[in-house]
């Protein structure tokens, strides 16, 4: 083998590929640059064989490096969905009252996800065109996946599945209702009518879960005299935003990130009655990571420290071995066990246990036990044990100092029962087949609980 193939073949494979043929991405580049979009020039867009489409570095980023900046108006945020006049002609133009009738009726994401369906319909007419036709045509959330299927998930995953249909249900329905009493003639409404569906509305509700940025506008706009408005429907704060190309970026726990506003001496706290495009326009929005990146490597910001559900239930994705997962049990649950086992709480027992709140929080992990599950089992055994006050004791053990309680032994049966329950459901799931991505997922997920578990008992 001569010299230049050898040092070829150590060489790592490649683990990505670039985007400069996709004809979509290279039409979303070129309108952002014409839109004022300051990227690093080092960064590219590429599909990367673990995380799917997601942002690479040519060559080494160092801590403190701007990835990118954007104006203001270039990204969708809430002064974008207040100063659009068609769009709030649609709550305005109406037999209804829309702002009164439902008044903090709407959570600020449903409203941004109809505002997207809204241009969504307006095809190559809208302003986003390029953008909303680089987004993913759909999404790996749980919530996608056919009822059967759901309910054999793991209980949290359902319980975070059905809020979320809630929220869609009742939102979809409010925004449905809206549109039949909207009496505009306007072009753009008509068609927005004709084309609203169920189907548009998940999806445009996941782009915005999948895919917003935090930016607090607070500064720039005073939102207090807000009942006049469309902020009259909100229930939550309006600290959310869409940015194109930082969407593109990936989540990685370890990535460390800073964003910022850039403002102007004239955009200080503008009243709302006076909002208009142009204010914002020497506003900007910029993005910093204070990690190293090494060339040809994937770069990432960090979403925020989660456990694989809420990745899974809101973001589509897990992370293998994820350090916060954890599985929790009911204190109901916890509680009948006991019984069975003959160490029935008194009603003493139950209500230092409320008093205390140990009656939540209760679940094991690749540490063990979580603090609340120690001390409700510390109250099982101490509460009544002569000379003994359980509260030191406790309180004790948050400081180290541990008396004879190594209650692995004591829940061993119920963690035993949890693994059961767990394969049966993951049995279940394989009989749906094995080549769905969220399918997968959540199996994979509910595998990983089996051995967080599993080794909890070997301990
Ligand atoms: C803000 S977008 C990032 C860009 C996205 N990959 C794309 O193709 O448009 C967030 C989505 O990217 C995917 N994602 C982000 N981080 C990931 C990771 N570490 N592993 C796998 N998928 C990830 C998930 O589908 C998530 O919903």
């Amino acid at each position: 083998m001569g010299r230049t193939r050898r040092k070829r073949s150590k060489k790592k494979p490649r683990c990505f590929t670039t985007c400069d043929h996709n004809e979509e991405l290279i039409n979303l580049n070129s309108w952002l640059a014409t839109q004022g979009l300051c990227r690093n020039d080092k960064l590219v867009l590429a599909s990367f064989n673990d995380t799917g489409r997601g942002v690479m570095t040519k060559r080494k980023i160092y801590p403190g490096e701007e990835l990118l900046n954007m104006p203001l108006n270039l990204t969708i945020n809430v002064i974008t969905v207040l100063v659009d006049k068609t769009f709030n002609q649609i709550f305005c133009e109406n037999k209804m009252d829309c702002l009164q009738k439902y008044e903090q009726s709407l959570s600020f994401q449903s409203l941004l996800a109809f505002y997207l369906v809204y241009h969504k319909v307006q095809e190559s007419q809208s302003l986003w065109y390029l953008y909303l036709k680089s987004l993913p045509k759909e999404y790996t959330v749980p919530y996608f996946l056919p009822k059967d299927v759901q309910n054999c998930l793991d209980a949290k995953m359902q319980s975070v599945i059905s809020k979320q249909s809630d929220v869609i249900d009742s939102s979809y329905n409010i925004f449905k209702n809206i549109l039949n009493n909207n009496f505009s003639k306007n072009d753009i409404l008509s068609k927005l009518k004709e084309s609203y569906s169920r189907n548009l509305y998940e999806w445009a509700y996941f782009t915005v879960n999948t895919r917003c940025v935090y930016m607090d506008l607070t500064k720039v706009v005073d939102m207090n005299n807000y009942q006049h408005s469309l902020l009259n429907l909100i229930n939550d704060n309006t600290k959310i935003a869409l940015c194109p190309y930082l969407d593109m970026i990936n989540h990685s726990p370890k990535a460390r990130n800073e964003t910022k506003l850039i403002l102007n001496s004239c955009s200080d706290n503008i009243n709302l009655d006076n909002l208009d495009k142009d204010l914002f326009s020497d506003i900007r929005f910029s993005i910093y990571t204070n990690n190293t990146f090494e060339p040809f490597t994937q770069v990432f910001i960090c979403y925020g420290d989660s456990y694989n559900v809420k990745l899974l239930t809101e973001y589509g994705f897990i992370l293998p071995n994820n350090e916060l997962d954890y599985i929790p049990f009911d204190f109901d649950v916890v509680e009948l066990y006991l019984k069975m086992k003959e160490l029935k709480l008194s009603q003493d027992q139950i209500t230092f246990i409320q008093n205390h709140g140990l009656n939540k929080d209760l679940y094991v992990d690749q540490k063990g036990l979580s603090f609340n599950f120690y001390a409700l089992l510390m109250v099982v055994k101490f509460y009544y044990k002569q000379n003994s006050d359980v509260s030191r004791i406790i309180y004790s053990s948050m400081n180290g100092v541990t008396e004879d309680s190594n209650f692995n032994d004591l829940v061993t049966p119920l963690v035993k029962e949890k693994i059961v329950d767990i394969r049966k459901s993951v049995d279940q799931l394989e009989t749906f087949g094995n080549n769905n991505v969220i399918l997968n997922n959540c199996v994979e997920l509910m595998c990983h609980y089996i051995s967080i578990l599993e080794n909890f008992i070997k301990c």
